[in-house]
C-alpha cells in the first residue's frame, strides 16, 4: 500500500445555498487525482478548505498521516497550489509578487522560476491584476511548482489558457510525476487532461463524491451492449445505468458482472461498444 500523502474524514462546509461535504477521501503518494463535476459541484471550497482559506465547520485534514494543525509549516511547504493564493497580492509585479512569496519556502528554486517565468513568456515587471485570465493561470502554476513540493492541488489550471502553453503544462506535470513519492490532485473540465494525467478520478455532484473511480476499471467496465431484447428486470437492474429500446440497448459501468445477469434473462448480447471517457462521466454526472 502506498503512503498517504493526504487523508481528508467528514469534511463540511455549510453556505446558505450550498453544502459541501460531509467528504472522506485520500490520496496517495504517485498517484495524479482527477477532480471532475459540474460548475458549482465543490470543487473549489474544497480547495479552499484543504489550503486553510476558509474555514470547515466539520472534519479532519491529515497530511502524511498527521493531523494538519500538527504538521502545519510542512504542509505549507510541502503543497503547491495554483488556485486564489496569489489574488490577495494582485497589485504588485510578479517580479515583486516573487520576492514577497518566495521567502516563505525554504525549497524555493529560483533558477526554476526564471526558466518557467521564460517558457511561459511571462512580463515580471506586469501587475498581476492586468495579466489576462490565462496568463494569470499560467503565473499561479509557475508559483506552485517553484518550491519543490511533493501534493500540487491544481484548480483548472489550464482554463483559458492557449494550446502550446497548455502542451507545455501538460509535459511538466508528466515531468513532475517522474519523481513516484508526488502526487496531484487537478480539478478539470477538460476531457484530455482526465485521459493523459489523471490515475484516479472523483467526482463531485452538488457538494458530495458520488464516485471514486480507477481510470483503468472505467475503461473496463463501462459498455454499451446491444441486446436481443429488453426485460423490466434488466431495465431496473442497478448496474444498467442508462436503456434505449429501439434497438435495444443498454449501458453499463458493471461488464464484469452483465454476462450473468444477461444468462439469467434469457437475454442475447449482440454487440459490445467500450464507452470513451467523455461519455462515462456524462453518464456518471447525469444519471446518477
Ligand atoms: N463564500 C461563499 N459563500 C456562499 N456560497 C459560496 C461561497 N463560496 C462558494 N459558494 C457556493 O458553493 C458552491 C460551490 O462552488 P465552487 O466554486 O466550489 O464550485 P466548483 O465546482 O469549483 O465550480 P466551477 O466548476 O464552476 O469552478 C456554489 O454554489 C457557490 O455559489
Amino acid at each position: 500500500m502506498q503512503n498517504l500523502l493526504l487523508q481528508v474524514k467528514g469534511l463540511s462546509k455549510n453556505f446558505n445555498t450550498f453544502k459541501l461535504g460531509p467528504l472522506d477521501l485520500y490520496v496517495k503518494q504517485g498517484i495524479v487525482t482527477g477532480l471532475v463535476g459540474a460548475n458549482g459541484s465543490g470543487k473549489t471550497t474544497l480547495f479552499r478548505l484543504l489550503m486553510k482559506l476558509m474555514k470547515e465547520d466539520a472534519g479532519h485534514i491529515q497530511f502524511f498521516g498527521r493531523n494538519w494543525t500538527e504538521n502545519e509549516s510542512t504542509w505549507k511547504e510541502k503543497v503547491g497550489y495554483a488556485g486564489e493564493l496569489l489574488d490577495a497580492y494582485d497589485f504588485l509585479p510578479i517580479k515583486e509578487l516573487k520576492k514577497l512569496i518566495s521567502p516563505w519556502y525554504p525549497n524555493w528554486n529560483n533558477q526554476q522560476f526564471e526558466y518557467l517565468s521564460k517558457r511561459y513568456q511571462i512580463n515580471l515587471e506586469e501587475k498581476y491584476e492586468k495579466c489576462s485570465n490565462g496568463t494569470k493561470k499560467k503565473i499561479d502554476f509557475i508559483f506552485a511548482l517553484c518550491h519543490d513540493p511533493s501534493l500540487l492541488l491544481l484548480d483548472e489550471p489550464t482554463a483559458g489558457v492557449d494550446i502550446v502553453s497548455r502542451r507545455k503544462m501538460k509535459e511538466d506535470l508528466i515531468r513532475f510525476m517522474e519523481d513516484d513519492e508526488k502526487s496531484i490532485v487537478l480539478a478539470t473540465h477538460t476531457i484530455d487532461e482526465i485521459n493523459q494525467l489523471c490515475d484516479e478520478i472523483i467526482v463531485l455532484d452538488s457538494g458530495k463524491i458520488i464516485h471514486s473511480y480507477n481510470k483503468d476499471d472505467i475503461y473496463d467496465n463501462w459498455a454499451r451492449v446491444w441486446i436481443s431484447n429488453l426485460t423490466q428486470d434488466l431495465k431496473n437492474h442497478p448496474n444498467v445505468i442508462h436503456y434505449e429500446l429501439t434497438p435495444p440497448q443498454i449501458v453499463t459501468n458493471h461488464m464484469d458482472e452483465l454476462e450473468s445477469v444477461l444468462q439469467a434473462e434469457q437475454i442475447t448480447s449482440l454487440q459490445v461498444q467500450r464507452l470513451s471517457m467523455e461519455e462515462v462521466l456524462e453518464y456518471i454526472i447525469e444519471y446518477s
